[in-house]
């Protein structure tokens, strides 16, 4: 018998040694997509830099989309990870970013690929093969009109990293012009679930946290989240970023979302009502299927001097 990776890979041969199985890479139709030898993959749409697809070894979607998700430009994807920069939500009275559409213009901009890095084992089983992805955004590539609205010069190089541990989405944004620039920046990752009812959220036990739902009160995390209504919080968790926030789902951990310099997380389900009102959101019922567990800064500003550079990272395993 001979032993064959249960998905397809792409095949090397080195003389002398077997074919060996290496990372996959595709960049075609607006989209870059990964599969590892071990099965595990990743795409990537350019438009937002949007990571609309995560699966493990056996093909089972880690990350929702809906199905009414407009993947064609027209309008940021409801579900995936869209980049949120460089102010969350709207900021009426925040000058620099007052005039940005909802959640700015990172996840409405088509982001150039910049390459790809991979680490193969040396080892025959290729088992721990992981593959980095690249992507740009720029003042310089920014379209002219949302270059009017926020006239600040900066760089962004957003990374996303696939191992068969798990999924790191990283950015890396640079003030390169001549003023102070002041942002905000969050991940805004749509994770898929079986049942929103037996999900618990922990990690952010004794927290303080905004709660969008109530008139932006500012409130303290009694124990573990449960989800039982429309739920849109800010939370700054006590424990600090290197603490994991996990999701456990029927009291089985689904994910664990360990951040990097990353103070803040959102916790958002949208439930029946706003659900219902949004166009792009497909089945209605999906809130049920979903939990936004969104690492970012997003309290208060981000201030980056001349030069200055802020990097900040996720890492979802399950
Ligand atoms: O509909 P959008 O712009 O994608 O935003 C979805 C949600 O994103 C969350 O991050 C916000 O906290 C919510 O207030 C918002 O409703």
């Amino acid at each position: 018998m001979v032993d064959r990776p249960n998905k397809p890979a792409a095949l090397a041969s080195t003389p002398g040694l077997p074919p060996q199985p290496q990372v996959h890479i595709s960049h075609a139709n607006s989209r870059v997509s990964a599969v590892l030898p071990t099965g595990e993959s990743v795409e990537v749409l350019l438009f937002g830099a949007t990571v609309i697809s995560w699966k493990d070894r056996a093909g089972n979607e880690k990350l929702w989309v809906s199905d009414a998700a407009k993947l064609d430009g027209s309008k940021a994807v409801r579900g995936g990870i869209p980049l949120v920069f460089p102010v969350f939500g709207t900021a009426p009275d925040h000058a620099a970013t007052s005039k940005l559409p909802q959640h700015g213009f990172a996840r409405n901009s088509k982001w150039e690929f910049l390459g790809k890095s991979s680490s193969e084992s040396a080892s025959s089983s290729h088992s721990d093969a992981s593959v980095k992805l690249d992507f740009g955004l720029s003042s310089a590539t920014l379209d002219e009109k949302t270059r009017e609205l926020w006239p600040y010069n900066f760089s962004a190089i957003y990374s996303v990293t696939l191992t068969p541990d798990g999924l790191s989405t990283g950015i890396v944004i640079t003030n390169d012009g001549k003023e102070p620039l002041e942002c905000q920046v969050l991940l805004h990752t749509y994770l898929r679930i079986n049942d929103i009812t037996k999900v618990q959220v922990t990690g952010l036990e004794d927290s303080e946290y905004i709660d969008k739902v109530d008139g932006a009160q500012t409130k303290s995390q009694p124990g573990v989240v449960a989800i039982t209504g429309e739920t849109d919080r800010v939370y700054t968790p006590a424990k600090g970023p290197s603490s994991p926030v996990v999701v456990t789902e029927g009291g089985e951990t689904a994910f664990s979302v360990v951040r990097d310099n990353l103070k803040d997380v959102v916790v958002w389900n949208p439930w029946t009502e706003k659900a219902a009102g949004m166009g792009d959101f497909e089945p209605k019922d999906g809130f049920k299927n979903m939990i936004c567990v969104e690492a970012g800064s997003v309290r208060g500003w981000t201030s980056l001097e001349t030069g200055d550079a802020f990097e900040g990272a996720q890492t979802i395993s399950y």
